[in-house]
């Protein structure tokens, strides 16, 4: 049973979004029972009640206010935003807190490879599947003209193979499934990634806005931290600022005495960026040596 008095997060069960938002929560020291058939997880340490729902149900369970936070595509999210707006009916009131660095797709038209395309202008008309259908009207809006929208729910690159469309409109990441129907991406309509998604704010009490906030701050410092390196290296004393110039995106250096050897010295540094082979090789041109680049654990400013 749901406790009022513990915060509410859905995450997805089975699928794509699954092991990553998993090891997200992990990260942020969320300890977690998860048993595999339960559709409810009780964080141990944390007043934090996971439910483990299909994606699709995320958007809804945020706006109808039965859980305060998501993790969910904003992909879905924006289809449910247009979905109800169009009916009308219920309130659409929720925050993007935080774009997470997984789930990273693209919403696009394809089309048989065989086909002749010119733009966008050849599906005047056409038969498209999709389990998109908002999404995919707001893109066609904007062109002004006509599309027969044929909604499939799951296995939507197939339903141009059996010949039930002329397009379809599914997402994208590595083109793979595109491939292996016959296909090809032709228009990309949507960009998304997963993102951690609340209620309206306001109407959250005092303890678990308080909750909500702690969270994030660790989310972000996940996400920081995954982005981030620790660099450290020995360079020669008259190229520090050559050595430095080298390594973009990286704060201003820890310099220290490197021991018996007083034409070098030690640089400690975390940078933002990754720091690509090619990099190292033109630091040891330089004359820097013992080269390490490590992984950051956790990070807060
Ligand atoms: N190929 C992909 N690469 C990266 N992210 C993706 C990819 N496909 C989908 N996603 C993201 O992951 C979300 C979930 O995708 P998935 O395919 O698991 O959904 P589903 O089959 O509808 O799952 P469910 O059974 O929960 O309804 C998508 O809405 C999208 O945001
Ligand atoms: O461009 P690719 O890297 O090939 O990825 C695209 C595929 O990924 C998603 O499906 P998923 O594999 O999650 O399975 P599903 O169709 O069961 O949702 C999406 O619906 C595409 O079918
Ligand atoms: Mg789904």
């Amino acid at each position: 049973m749901l406790s009022k008095n513990r915060l509410r997060l859905a995450i997805q069960k089975s699928g794509r979004l699954s092991r990553d938002s998993q090891n997200l929560l992990k990260k942020c020291g969320i300890k977690i029972n998860l048993q595999k058939s339960s559709l409810m997880a009780f964080a141990e340490n944390m007043p934090i009640d996971i439910m483990l729902v299909r994606d699709d149900d995320i958007p809804g369970l945020i706006m109808d206010g039965v859980v305060e936070l998501g993790i969910v595509g904003i992909n879905v999210l924006e289809e449910e935003k247009l979905a109800r707006k169009f009916l009308g009916t219920a309130a659409q009131s929720y925050k993007i807190l935080q774009n997470l660095d997984f789930g990273l797709c693209r919403l696009s038209l394809a089309v048989p490879m065989d086909t002749e395309y010119l733009n966008v202008f050849c599906l005047k008309n056409a038969r498209i599947a999709t389990s998109y259908p908002h999404l995919l009207k707001k893109y066609f809006d904007k062109k002004v003209f006509f599309f027969k929208p044929f909604v499939l729910n799951g296995s939507v690159e197939v339903a141009s193979n059996a010949g039930l469309a002329d397009a379809i409109c599914d997402l994208v990441s590595t083109g793979a499934t595109l491939e292996a129907n016959g296909l090809k991406e032709v228009e990309v309509i949507y960009r998304s990634s997963a993102c951690l998604v609340s209620q309206n704010m306001n109407n959250i009490p005092l303890f678990k806005y308080q909750l909500i906030k702690k969270l994030l701050t660790r989310i972000q410092g996940v996400i920081k931290a995954r982005e981030s390196k620790y660099i450290m290296l020995h360079a020669p004393r008259e190229k520090l600022e050559k050595v430095i110039g080298l390594l973009k995106g990286a704060e201003r250096p820890t310099v220290l005495e490197l021991v018996g050897d007083n034409s070098k010295v030690v640089l400690h540094m975390v940078s933002s960026e990754t720091v690509f082979w090619e990099t190292m090789e033109k630091l040891k041109k330089l004359g820097a040596s013992s080269i390490l680049v490590l992984p950051i654990e956790k990070m807060m400013e």
